[in-house]
């Protein structure tokens, strides 16, 4: 089967089996920012950012279409944009507490467990990638936290 018609079916299968839509993919994403932006941990480190809120949001629309859908609509580099962000494992564990809870709210019981093992999967090797870059090597399972001086800048 050519790649692109396998990819169809993948997506035919995943769509079937979650009931997720393009339409759905964006109320989670702007539920979740919204969650994001008022968060005590995580508000802070995206303002310093992100400061024209509407090209990131299509850019989230896209990212999760084509993980969650193969849809092949995001073109780009996400470890690239992690790499330099002040963050650790407490990050993460909002991101994805956030995430769950608004997945939860929003979608499908079954489209929300594909959301939240994809993001998991995503978050992990995002906090190991951050890690390496600051010369720490994690062992399996291990979780990233930054030292008591506080090397966080920003
Ligand atoms: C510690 C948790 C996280 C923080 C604080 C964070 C923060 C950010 C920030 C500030 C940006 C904008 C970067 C820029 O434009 O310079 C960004 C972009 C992005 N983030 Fe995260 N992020 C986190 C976790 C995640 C996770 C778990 C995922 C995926 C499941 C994710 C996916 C993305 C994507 C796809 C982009 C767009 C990259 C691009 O410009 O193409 N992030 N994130």
């Amino acid at each position: 089967m050519p790649p692109a018609e396998r990819r169809e079916k993948i997506t035919a299968e995943i769509v079937a089996r979650t009931g997720i839509t393009e339409p759905l993919i964006e109320r989670l994403v702007r539920g979740f920012y919204a969650k994001v932006r008022s968060d005590a941990v995580l508000g802070r480190v995206f303002e310093a950012r992100i400061h024209d809120w509407e090209p990131h949001l299509q850019r989230m629309f896209a990212f999760w279409s084509s993980v969650a859908l193969m849809s092949g609509r995001y073109h780009g580099t996400p470890m690239a944009k992690h790499m330099p962000l002040p963050v650790d494992a407490d990050h993460f564990d909002r991101w994805l507490a956030l995430f769950g809870e608004t997945a939860r709210e929003v979608c499908s019981p079954e489209a929300a467990t594909h959301f939240i093992e994809l993001a998991r999967r995503i978050a992990a090797s995002l906090e190991l990638g951050i890690a390496g870059a600051q010369g720490v090597l994690l062992g399996n399972g291990e979780r990233f936290r930054r030292n008591e001086a506080g090397e966080m800048p920003g």
